[in-house]
């Protein structure tokens, strides 16, 4: 009994140290903008929907295109901003997005949508280009052995491989506006994204910045240098994946801390798995510390082919709901995406990993 109580206190003890840091730090930060606690979180959240491409690249048996392209449109129909659609890599590594061209052709683009879509090197670069897209995004890791599993080659080289991909569109005069693009306020998104609609940009990821499957622990500094690297190169936007979901608040809040010194919060997103059933939290922290850029998959769905174990991003809905509870504008209609969740939790044959679905579900 007296152990157990000793390891309640002792916890108890550690969740609030780990409390003060946050709050001394978000206060610090907010005093030195002159803004209330209370005014702290951002006013609106751009959220970014991975599910039709990190959702579903780890599914077993192919999902028909059909589905697909019927989940993006119910997507985008819903109000989301961005809805990341597919990838341009090797079909022998992700089978489940070999048919990338036939979804960009399918898809019903919604003028101010984005559809960003993955792009590992300059082949895939080309082949998106070719097909249509408007956006792609690179995909780094901070960690040596995942980035070797992930794209068969080392961090040092993988940043070559995405500087060769924004020099070769730089010469083959193919506009891309990442180069001194940096996102408007998201009041002003809509405009801009209209200009953009016909331009391709560079954006995005860092996997593994609060773990990783092969080699534990990452450190800060590790994900700081490939963000700011990746942010010198013209990445308008850099997403920090928790591939693996071990992130805590407090491991989120100190990653933040370090990388916000290389990048601007501004051009930070969060893009958490929910292994440990963390990514909420984490994601309320992210805000607090000012990032207003946040990756979700509806209804869940998710995980790496290269990430052991890990389990689904946090749930779209779970995010709305969060948001809109918070009096955060989102743009998004929680009941139209609670639709395609149904639509695809029905395709698959699988039940929502979404909180909000289960329990709409249950009333
Ligand atoms: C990067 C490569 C291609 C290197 O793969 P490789 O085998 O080292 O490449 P290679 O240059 O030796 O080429 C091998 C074959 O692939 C072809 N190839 C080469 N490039 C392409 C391409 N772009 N598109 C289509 N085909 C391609 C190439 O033409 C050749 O074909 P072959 O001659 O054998 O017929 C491979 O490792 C790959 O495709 N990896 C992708 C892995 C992946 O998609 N992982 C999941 C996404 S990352 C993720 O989920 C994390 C994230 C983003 O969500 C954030 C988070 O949660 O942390």
């Amino acid at each position: 009994m007296a152990a157990l109580a000793m390891r309640v206190i002792n916890r108890s003890t550690l969740n609030a140290a780990m409390c003060q840091h946050y709050l001394a730090f978000s206060s610090a930060k907010l005093q030195s903008t002159g803004v209330r606690a209370s005014e702290a979180l951002p006013g609106k959240v751009k959220i970014v929907e991975v599910g039709p491409r990190d959702g579903l690249q780890n599914e077993k048996t192919i999902v028909p295109l059909e589905t697909k392209i019927h989940l993006i449109d119910m997507l985008s129909a819903s109000g989301l901003p961005v809805i990341e659609t597919t990838s341009f890599v090797s079909p022998k590594w992700v089978p489940q997005m070999a048919d990338q061209v036939e979804v960009m052709k399918g898809i019903s683009r919604k003028p101010g949508v984005s559809y960003p879509v993955l792009t590992p090197n300059l082949k895939g670069f080309q082949a998106a280009v070719k097909a249509g897209a408007s956006e792609v995004a690179i995909f780094g890791a901070a960690s040596e052995l995942f980035s070797k599993k992930n794209i068969n080659c080392s961090v040092d080289e993988s940043l070559q491989r995405f500087d060769e991909v924004m020099k070769a569109a730089k010469e083959a005069g193919v506009p891309v506006r990442g180069y001194d693009y940096r996102p408007a306020p998201l009041s002003d998104l809509s405009c801009c994204r209209s200009k953009m609609n016909s331009v391709s940009h560079l954006c995005r990821y860092v996997s593994c910045v609060l773990g990783c499957p092969y080699e534990g622990k990452v450190e800060p500094a590790k994900v700081a240098h490939v963000a700011k690297r990746l942010y010198s190169m013209g990445c308008y936007e850099i997403s920090l994946g928790d591939t693996i979901g071990v992130g805590t608040p407090g491991s989120m809040c100190e990653m933040l801390k370090v990388v916000s010194r290389e990048v601007p919060v501004s051009a930070l997103a969060v893009h958490c798995h929910d292994t440990y059933g963390q990514a909420l939290a984490n994601i309320l922290v992210a805000l607090h510390m000012g990032v207003s850029v946040v990756d979700s998959s509806v209804a869940g769905l998710g995980g790496c082919p290269y990430a052991q174990g890990a389990s689904g991003n946090v749930a779209t809905e779970d995010v709305v709901y969060m948001l809109h509870g918070l009096g955060i504008q989102t743009g998004v209609d929680l009941s139209k995406v609670m639709d395609a969740g149904a639509f695809i939790c029905r395709s698959l044959n699988r039940k929502s990993n979404s909180k909000v679905a289960q329990a709409t579900c249950k009333l």
